[in-house]
């Protein structure tokens, strides 16, 4: 049995950092951890400008605690919106901080009101990206609400993907947040083009988890848990040692009274204990042996950038989890709030 693990420092590729106090509250459990985030850009006032960027980027840099300073580097997207423009594209491109822009089809999830209402809207700023290299992060999820809540997902592979890729042969796409067989089949199924992160929520959860004993409102994201075919799918893609599935936790922190209310938020916290969960998760399928890549090498390869030259290390140690840790002045409750995890930093 391993007790001990050590292996270079993982990045995470899809992280919700919010902002201001409620940011300086969250960070830390992501910085102690990892050496980079892509940092979500979907804040309430959304980053749809390099230089709103910049300044987030500089925010999130002067909230890490003083023991982390130099340790973390946050990744920043831009929110692609029906206006965003070619030469925005190009103004990222060239400020070298922003790595990616974002689709959120809107309505699909949390503050996505100002995203995308017609891809069409964004043909000539998806051929810029296409030009420049610039891959498109989506959010893969019809928002039509005709179709069922669980088939979302795979409606939009269809309705959405495919068409996406045909018109635009060189654009890079990470789908981001996979939840069905039918994604992991789909990415599979496509050249080097195309690449998907897998939240630890999604590979620990089916959906029996949001009703177990009542309402669970903490286990309810989006997109939604799935059936246990799904997550089976999903830890079959993780541990596959394919390059093509990485980490990306989409930690999403919200306070407990957004979460326990009467139209409970989507989103699930899991920073305070990412790499612990996603070592367990290998553990259970006997495939420790590829946390590593998926954790540390397939996402950067991906993005073309650097893999991380320093280590982590976990021991074989449980530890309880708060039942709710503080969150901005608020109380925020993490995944798995009040038991125990059996892996620590
Ligand atoms: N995943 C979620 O359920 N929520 C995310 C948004 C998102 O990633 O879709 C959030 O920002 O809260
Ligand atoms: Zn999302
Ligand atoms: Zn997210």
């Amino acid at each position: 049995m391993t007790n001990k693990l050590t292996f270079t420092r993982p990045d995470d590729w899809h992280l919700h950092l919010r902002d201001g106090k409620a940011m300086q509250s969250v960070l830390p459990d992501t910085a102690r951890r990892f050496a980079r985030a892509m940092i979500m850009p979907n804040l309430k006032l959304p980053v749809v400008t390099t230089e709103q960027a910049a300044a987030y980027r500089a925010r999130i840099l002067s909230a890490l605690p003083q023991e982390l300073v130099g340790q973390f580097e946050p990744l920043m997207t831009l929110y692609l919106t029906d206006t965003t423009t070619p030469e925005e594209i190009s103004r990222a491109k060239a400020s070298g901080i922003v790595q990616a822009v974002k689709l959120y089809p809107a309505g699909a999830t949390t503050h996505s009101d100002a995203g995308v209402t017609d891809i069409d809207r964004c043909k000539a700023t998806l051929a810029m990206m296409e030009k420049l290299d610039m891959p498109l992060l989506v959010h893969g999820e019809v928002v039509d609400p005709a179709v069922d809540i669980f088939d979302r997902e795979k409606i939009f592979i269809d309705r959405v993907l495919i068409p996406l890729l045909q018109r635009f042969p060189g654009l890079r796409v990470v789908f981001e947040h996979i939840t069905t067989r039918e994604a992991v089949e789909f990415v599979q199924s496509i050249s080097n083009r195309i690449a998907a992160t897998i939240t630890a929520h999604h590979l620990m959860l089916n959906r029996n988890a949001l009703f177990t004993g009542g309402l669970q409102p903490h286990h309810y994201c989006l997109p939604v848990l799935k059936r246990e075919i799904h997550r089976q799918a999903l830890v079959a893609a993780a541990t596959s040692g394919h390059s093509r599935f990485f980490l990306g936790t989409d930690s999403a922190p919200h306070p407990l009274k957004d979460k326990e209310s009467a139209c409970g938020c989507a989103g699930i916290y899991s920073a305070h204990a990412a790499i612990e969960f996603y070592a367990e998760i290998f553990e259970q399928a006997g495939r420790l042996d590829r946390l590593e890549a998926f954790a540390s090498f397939y996402g950067p390869d991906f993005y073309g950038l650097p893999r991380n030259t320093d280590q982590i290390s976990l021991s074989k140690e449980s530890w309880q989890i708060p039942g709710e840790v503080e969150f901005g002045g608020d109380r925020l409750v993490p995944l798995r709030a009040g038991e125990q995890v059996c892996w620590r930093l």
